[in-house]
């Protein structure tokens, strides 16, 4: 084992709760339980006791479970002490617990720390432990669990035993050149699969953007000229009064934004100044910000008053647009025809009229960008840093440009080195203090 304090900390959430989770892993957790729960308890089994402090002063009435290592969460010795969630409970408990010889409160992320040490979870599975316990959504929440689950990193498992096949199979036909019985056809089979992987692995890195539409949320952004309706339909969709609206052109001068949840997906919506020409320095500031908003976008909602439509000029070309006609009820039913012809869709906040079907669009855009359930995508810019690199050794040993077997073997070794960098599998000291900064106190 290769830590020797014991460490403790509440592992549950904001106080006062009904319950709080007191967790202590280390070498001193028996005596710790012994202590205060006055004797050992059964191994994984919650047994209730008086739980007291050394000097026999009553601290509370809980739930006790001990856990002996190396078949823990951590691979150490662990114990849970469930206790009234109450501030001044969990106090006691905590300074009580700590002044024990060789316990001293956890940092962020250290009880899953020790477990990577102890080889219970990889790194990113570790990662995607710190994306469960921050998931507020469905997708969030479905991502993070697969990849807890190791479905990323079984991913990155095998594509690195693969490598190592084949520089197997590369340094056997190296060594073994001028023998008969090594078919020369090995090495074209080998680089054919190594090409093969380059082309999944670029694959799976431009999954990257679906993962940070789940992480994120997806981008929606309302432009039009002033008085368009945007402001009202942000109210609308943000189910409160978030912006300002009036009948005067030009109120909205900030960037508001809301995050909904919509089925499951998190959606960034942002309110914008209206666009014209030349208005008072406030306004063009606010244009300024709606243009640079607008540019990182993932979805424009172009409103235009149906009763007064107005031309904004350019717009970014490259990001998708739904064009949205406002204010439908101030058109005649024939005029409104005639209107809805030349938008994505037609709306009226004041009579909410074709706003579920603009929510169902958004939705099912940011659905489509987000992937499929059950894809397994980078969540981190580290992974794709590292597969970037992978990506590129794997390149050059397969590029034949005069270079011999042996290096081309060699950016092989790199190439696997870059993976299980990834996974953690090599030397990655230097990265665990970035990763597990991540987390919060008790994880
Ligand atoms: N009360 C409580 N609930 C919790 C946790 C916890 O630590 N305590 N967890 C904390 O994250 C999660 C559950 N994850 C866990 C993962 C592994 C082990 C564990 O003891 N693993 C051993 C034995 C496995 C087995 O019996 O099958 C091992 O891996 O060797 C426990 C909890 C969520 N709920
Ligand atoms: N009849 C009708 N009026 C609407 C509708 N939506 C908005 N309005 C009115 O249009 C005016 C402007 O609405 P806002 O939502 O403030 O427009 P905006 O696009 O945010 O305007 P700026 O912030 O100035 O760019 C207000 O008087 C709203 O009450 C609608 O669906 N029907
Ligand atoms: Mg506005």
């Amino acid at each position: 084992m290769i830590s020797r304090d014991s460490i403790v900390a509440l592992s549950s959430g904001r106080l006062p709760a009904g319950v709080a989770v007191i967790r202590i892993s280390g070498p001193q957790t028996r005596f710790v339980v012994e202590t205060i729960s006055g004797g050992m308890v059964k191994d994984r089994v919650a047994v209730l006791r008086r739980l007291r402090a050394p000097d026999g002063t009553v601290l509370d009435h809980g739930l006790v479970v001990f856990f002996p290592g190396p078949a823990s969460f951590t691979g150490e010795d662990v114990a849970e002490f469930h206790v009234h969630g109450g501030r001044a409970v969990v106090a006691r408990m905590l300074e009580t617990i700590a002044g024990f010889d060789g316990v001293r409160h956890a940092e962020p992320g250290e009880f899953t720390r020790r477990a990577f040490l102890n080889s219970k979870v990889n790194l990113v599975e570790t990662e995607a432990l710190a994306d469960l316990v921050n998931a507020e959504t469905e997708a969030q929440r479905r991502f993070a669990i697969q990849n807890a689950e190791g479905a990323q990193s079984e991913l990155y498992f095998g594509w690195r035993r693969r490598l190592i096949h084949a520089r197997a199979m590369i340094e056997a036909e190296i060594d073994f050149a001028d023998e008969d019985d090594v078919p020369g056809s090995v090495s074209a089979t080998v680089w054919f699969d190594v090409q093969a992987m380059i082309g999944e692995i670029d694959r799976h890195i431009a999954g990257f953007r679906a993962a940070e539409i789940i992480r994120d949320g997806f981008e929606v952004v309302i432009l039009g000229a002033p008085n368009a309706g945007k402001s009202s339909l942000f109210n609308t969709l943000a189910r409160r009064d978030a912006a300002i609206v009036t009948d005067e052109p030009g109120t909205t001068r900030d960037l508001l934004e809301v995050t909904l949840d919509l089925e499951g997906l998190r959606v960034r919506l942002t309110d914008t100044a209206g666009l014209r020409d030349a208005p008072g320095k406030i306004e063009a500031i606010g244009i300024e910000k709606a243009r640079a908003k607008a540019d990182r976008a993932d979805l424009l909602l172009l409103l235009q008053d149906l009763a007064d439509p107005r031309d904004v000029g350019p717009l970014p070309a490259a990001i998708p647009a739904l064009r949205v006609g406002t204010k439908l009820d101030l058109l005649d039913g024939q005029a409104a025809a005639n209107a809805a012809a030349h938008y994505d869709l037609v709306i009226s906040v004041a009579e909410g009229v074709g706003v579920g079907a603009l929510l169902a669009e958004i939705g099912q855009r940011a659905a489509r960008a987000a992937g499929s359930a059950g894809d397994i995508l980078p969540s981190r810019l580290r992974h794709i840093e590292l597969l970037g690199e992978t990506n590129r050794h794997l390149l050059r040993a397969t590029s034949d440009q005069g270079v011999g077997q042996e290096l081309r073997a060699e950016e092989l070794r790199l190439a696997a080195d870059r993976l299980g960098r990834l996974v953690g599998a090599v030397d990655v000291e230097d990265l665990l203090d970035v990763i597990f900064s991540q987390f919060c106190i008790g994880k």
